[in-house]
């Protein structure tokens, strides 16, 4: 499923926040979303799943406009979403955070999509099945929010900051997953302050800068891109 970005204009407390953002991911792709703190990657995820409504500009997922549906009926359609901020059950095992999420998103996955056990043994979680996520370190917990995610086979996947203190070895693991999901023929959008990681998982990247799309390029032209190095990142050729 395409998701279709076009003119998403956010204005939050009179300031704007978003500026006619538009931009296109394509099934079988993932789209990386980089830009300084406050530039607006999560309040452009947080229109793109329904979480914030902007003035201006449309969202279509894969042709239909989907920009006044609310977050459940993206989810039911296929959205998926990991938030930036902690969203696991505290009280309740692992084990029971993902079987509780697979019950509330129950829809029909595509046959030959990999189960939430088999997802939570590849990202590393399966001696955890039994702790309380409340227990659980940040990156632990990450890695709790990304399977729970990805046992959904979403067809597009919104990732706000899935290497969030995850360890290096995670964080492969979870560029992995993503990137399978991807080659399966989903839509993953990732945005991260990791950049190596995300610019070796992504296909395309996108640079905000204020609210706007200042540029969008291979990774490779990405990475030498005098505005990536000026503006946001020093990265190494
Ligand atoms: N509810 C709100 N009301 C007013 N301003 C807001 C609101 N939410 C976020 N902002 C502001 O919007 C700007 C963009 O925030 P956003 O969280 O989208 O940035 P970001 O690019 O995701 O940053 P980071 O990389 O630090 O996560 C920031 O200046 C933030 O202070």
């Amino acid at each position: 499923m395409s998701l279709l970005a076009t003119s998403l204009t956010v204005r939050l407390s009179g300031r704007t926040l978003l500026h006619r953002v538009t931009f296109e991911a394509r099934p079988g792709e993932v789209l990386a979303v980089f830009g300084p703190s406050g530039a607006g990657k999560t309040t452009l995820f947080r229109v793109l799943v329904g979480e914030l409504a902007p003035i201006e500009g449309i969202v279509l997922l894969s042709g239909d406009d989907i920009t006044r549906l609310p977050l459940f009926e993206r989810a039911r359609r296929g959205l998926g979403y990991v938030p930036q901020t902690p969203s696991v059950l505290p009280d309740l095992s692992v084990r029971d955070n993902l079987a509780v999420f697979e019950r509330l998103t129950r829809r029909a996955r595509p046959p030959g999509s990999p189960d939430a056990l088999s997802i939570a043994r590849d990202l590393g979680l399966e001696p955890l099945l039994d702790t309380q996520a409340a227990r659980l370190s940040g990156g632990e917990r990450r890695r709790l929010e990304i399977t729970r995610a990805l046992s959904a086979a979403p067809r597009v996947l919104v990732c706000d900051e899935p290497f969030a203190a995850v360890d290096p070895l995670g964080a492969l693991h979870v560029a992995d997953r993503l990137r399978a999901l991807a080659d399966a023929g989903a839509t993953v959008l990732v945005s991260d302050h990791h950049v190596d990681a995300a610019l070796r998982l992504c296909d395309r990247a996108l640079l905000l800068l204020d609210g706007e799309v200042a540029l969008e390029a291979s990774p490779e032209d990405f990475r030498a891109h005098p505005l990536v190095r000026s503006r946001y990142a020093a990265t190494s050729p």
